[in-house]
């Protein structure tokens, strides 16, 4: 544990970045660095990694922290008091484990889980302090809720509810997990599961649109950060909410005051919008 404490006697919660040498990866040592009350206790990269053995702060551009990124989490994991997972689903699966044995926090952005990975995640948020949520930024968890209040106002016989998203190149799962989580807005608003009632994807014959769907589109190029719309469609008239991320630093500040929120908070399975009070 820290010795950096601060006026109050209180020593920073310190942070494992998993993932380290990723996109968010990098965003993240710049936030933690950034972030009174956080440091970076830990940076791990998977086994094979070019990563491996570089300074996390180095890599990151904030200069050397003295922090190198290793390929193994137990030792990691048990002297910090968090982590902050944007990797891949099988990753974060695990991750979630070791954390539950460290009895941790372990905040998820990390997207395109399976229903069967997120039932391994609410297993292990018996004992680790999880906060999950697939925009870790203010604006999109704001716009949830209008999405959610639009979707309430506006009934399914009137008004059409369609998702678009754009992302760059890299990105290796559609829907987004935002666009699912403003699915998931829209469904709540609306009284019905969104299981029930999505459409993921259009090719063909598709006949006429169901009343009551709620659709999904995937645009991929080039270096968008994340472009998200929800499109309520009536006859004569539409009503687009959205979203522009301009830099991975908003999900990234994000992550980390909702480590540094579920501090001390008891194991379960938070999201953001517990973290910034919008339920
Ligand atoms: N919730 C939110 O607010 C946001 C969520 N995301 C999500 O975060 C995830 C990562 O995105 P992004 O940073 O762009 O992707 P990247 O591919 O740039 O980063 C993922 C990193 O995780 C590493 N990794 C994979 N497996 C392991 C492992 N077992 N142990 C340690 N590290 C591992 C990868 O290594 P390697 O490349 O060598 O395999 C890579 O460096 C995605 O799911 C994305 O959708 C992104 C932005 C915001
Ligand atoms: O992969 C990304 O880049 C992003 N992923 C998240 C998602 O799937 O919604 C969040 C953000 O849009 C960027």
């Amino acid at each position: 544990m820290s010795d950096d404490r601060d006026d109050m006697g209180q020593s920073d919660m310190g942070l494992v970045v998993v993932g380290a040498g990723g996109r968010m990866g990098q965003a993240l040592i710049r936030a933690v660095h950034d972030m009174p009350g956080a440091r970076i206790a830990g940076a791990v990269e998977r086994p094979g990694s070019p990563a491996l053995g570089r300074d996390a702060g180095e890599l990151a551009g904030i200069g050397p922290i003295g922090v190198e990124i290793g390929d193994d989490p137990l030792p990691v994991f048990a002297r910090a008091d968090g982590v902050l997972d944007f990797t891949r689903p099988a990753a974060t699966v695990e991750f979630a484990g070791y954390a539950a044995q460290a009895r941790i926090v372990h905040v998820i952005g990390t997207t395109g889980c399976t229903a069967e990975d997120d039932a391994k995640i609410a297993a292990a948020a018996r004992h680790a302090t999880i906060v999950k949520s697939g925009n870790m930024s203010l604006g999109v968890n704001l716009l949830a809720v209008l999405v959610e209040q639009a979707a309430r106002a506006l009934e399914a016989r009137d008004f059409d509810i369609e998702i678009l998203e754009m992302h760059h190149r890299h990105k290796v799962d559609a829907p987004s997990g935002t666009a699912l989580l403003l699915g998931e807005a829209a469904a709540k608003g609306r009284g019905i599961a969104l299981a029930d009632n999505e459409v993921r994807a259009r090719d063909g014959q598709t006949g006429p649109r169901p009343e009551g769907a709620i659709g999904f589109a995937a645009l991929r190029g080039g270096s968008v950060v994340g472009e998200h719309s929800v499109v309520l469609a009536g006859t004569g008239e539409r009503i687009t909410l959205g979203h522009q991320a301009e830099d991975r630093a908003i999900f990234a500040r994000g992550a980390v005051k909702a480590a540094l929120w579920a501090h001390g908070k008891k194991p379960g399975l938070y999201s953001m919008r517990d973290v910034l009070g919008l339920n």
